[in-house]
């Protein structure tokens, strides 16, 4: 009990054999073994390491209020604005692990599931029960250091109809009947990046549904370990080609995958329903227990991550090739630091104004951080396009390392050496950048950013109808009023002319 060791989240999973499909098969024996799993589930392991690391002790953990162990930082309920300077300094040492490329660490999850159990009440409301429920299972996950996945999207056959309006109404996963034992579950979710090598998934309303009783059998939030029977992950292809670390740095290392979810009439315990049939507060889970800003709090680290790491590739392109003088290159650079220092202000906005919340958690102000995560899905493409802007062929001439090390090895190291900086460093470096910016990963990478926090257009809607938007109307009226009154003050006819 208590936080995991890299080895014991590796146990955990082949302990527990899921039903994964990949590449046309079922993943039969050790999934940390498998071509597509073994990789990442090494990355991931590295990041429960970190918590036994003697010197990050404190940076990395805190002690259970229940149990007195030792248990992930992620998993705490602030209380103020030192814990949530500890935990985003925890969150930043798991993103600088993989340069913000491991989006779903398990902390974005972590962060949201104590935010939710914290407003247990909010739960209680749909029924008693579920407010206790929510609170065990987090201190469940906590104590035992689990790894989250989730699902919320319905899939994606059919956006102009509601989820009881597709071809099959058993197409989005839905409730086929109650048993005295819990809910049977029978369809479809989408996407659940890191869900096949996660331990447990957690099942949360997505879409906003209509409210009317035809949504009702679509409405729940549950969580279920990720081999309950007749739970399905169905892979797109791997992105690690099992190809070395100095040929795809990144994708060898950091390929999260992310799998299409089947419930073939899964059963799912009353234990673990958190919400059922009440669509409104369905709808409003994210919100109302604030799990969306304590989640939205990670996001935004990582994303300062993220933005170090690809300025730290860019301005060593610039370098290695001798364009860092050239003023165009600058700008572009430059563009890279403001995106930088943008993300660092709202992160250190949204903890300066951060306050407790009605459920008693310290909370990060959300403007900042809906904000942030409003803009970055717009940045990141546009970080991405400058890496392609400065490395131009470089990015294309491209030796693997087995060209390094073969007979046209010395043809490389005199063709494709740097300004200051020999053919093996400069081809590591640029390989790099291609990981970034056009592998599979890269490309994969950009539709993460865009994407996985939601629709990027409906979240600008969102946005814009829940500002508060009175006092700016009320000012330019009141500008309007003012100007209107000097004039008649100052008018031939008002100076009786
Ligand atoms: C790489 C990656 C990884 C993940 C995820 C996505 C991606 C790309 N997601 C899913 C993510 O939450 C999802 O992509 C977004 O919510 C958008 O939903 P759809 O992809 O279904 O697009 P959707 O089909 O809704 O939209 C497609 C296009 O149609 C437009 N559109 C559709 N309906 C519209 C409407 N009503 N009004 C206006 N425009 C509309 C959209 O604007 C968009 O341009 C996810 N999810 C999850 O639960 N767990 C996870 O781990 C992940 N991981
Ligand atoms: O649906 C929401 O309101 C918030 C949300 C979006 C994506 C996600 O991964 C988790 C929560």
């Amino acid at each position: 009990m208590g936080a995991r060791t890299g080895a014991e989240y590796l146990r955990g999973l082949r302990e527990r054999p899921r039903e994964v499909w990949i590449h046309g098969e079922r993943v039969l024996g050790d999934i940390t073994e498998h071509p597509a799993f073994k990789n990442i589930t090494r990355s991931v392991a590295a990041l429960y390491d970190m918590q036994h690391d003697p010197s990050l002790r404190d940076a990395m953990t805190f002690v259970s209020p229940s149990s007195g162990e030792r248990v992930g930082l992620s998993f705490i309920q602030p209380r103020s604005q030192d814990d949530l300077r500890r935990r985003s300094g925890m969150m930043k040492r798991w993103a600088d692990y993989s340069g913000g490329f491991i989006g779903r660490s398990p902390d974005y999850l972590n962060a949201g599931l104590a935010a939710m159990a914290a407003a247990s009440d909010y739960f209680a409301r749909n029924d008693p029960r579920f407010g206790d429920n929510i609170k065990r299972y987090y201190e469940y996950v906590r104590e035992h250091d689990l790894c989250l996945t989730h699902t919320l999207i319905t899939p994606q056959v059919n956006r102009s109809a509601g989820p009881a309006r597709q071809a099959d109404p058993y197409i989005v996963a839905r409730v086929v009947k109650e048993t005295d034992a819990g809910i049977v579950v029978r369809g479809a979710r989408m996407l659940a990046t890191l869900g096949p090598i996660a331990d447990e998934i957690e099942v949360f309303p997505s879409t906003v549904l209509k409210g009317t009783e035809e949504d009702a059998p679509y409405s729940f939030a549950f969580a279920i370990p990720c081999d309950t029977p007749g739970l399905k992950f169905l892979c797109r292809e791997s992105f690690d080609y099992g190809r070395s670390h100095f040929d795809h740095p990144l994708g060898s290392r950091f390929e999260e995958m992310d799998a299409v979810v089947v419930f073939d009439d899964v059963l799912v315990p009353w234990e673990r329903v958190f919400l059922y049939q009440d669509v409104q507060l369905c709808n409003g889970v994210f919100a109302e227990t604030n799990a969306v800003v304590h989640m939205a709090h990670q996001v935004v680290v990582k994303n300062v991550a993220k933005t170090e790491f690809i300025f730290g590739i860019a301005t060593s392109i610039a370098d290695r090739i001798g364009i860092d003088g050239f003023q165009h290159v600058q700008e572009k650079l430059a563009e890279l630091i403001m995106t930088l220092e943008t993300m660092r202000a709202f992160l250190r906005a949204a903890e300066a104004d951060a306050a407790v919340d009605r459920w008693g958690v310290m909370t990060p102000a959300w403007a900042p951080l809906n904000a942030a995560r409003n803009l970055f899905p717009r940045l990141y493409p546009r970080m991405i396009e400058i890496i392609q802007q400065l490395g131009a062929s470089g990015l294309m001439a491209l030796p693997t390392e087995a060209d390094i090390h073969g007979p046209i090895g010395p043809l490389i190291d005199r063709y494709l050496q740097g300004r200051n900086v020999d053919a093996y460093n400069r081809v590591k470096l640029f390989r790099l950048a291609w990981d970034a910016s056009l592998s599979a990963f890269g490309a994969r990478q950009v539709l993460y950013e865009r994407f996985f926090f939601g629709d990027p257009v409906r979240m600008a809607g969102a946005l814009y109808t829940s500002y508060p938007k009175e006092p700016y109307k009320e000012r330019i009226q009141a500008f309007l009023d003012q100007v209107e009154q000097q004039e008649t003050a100052t008018s031939p006819v008002a100076d009786g002319e």
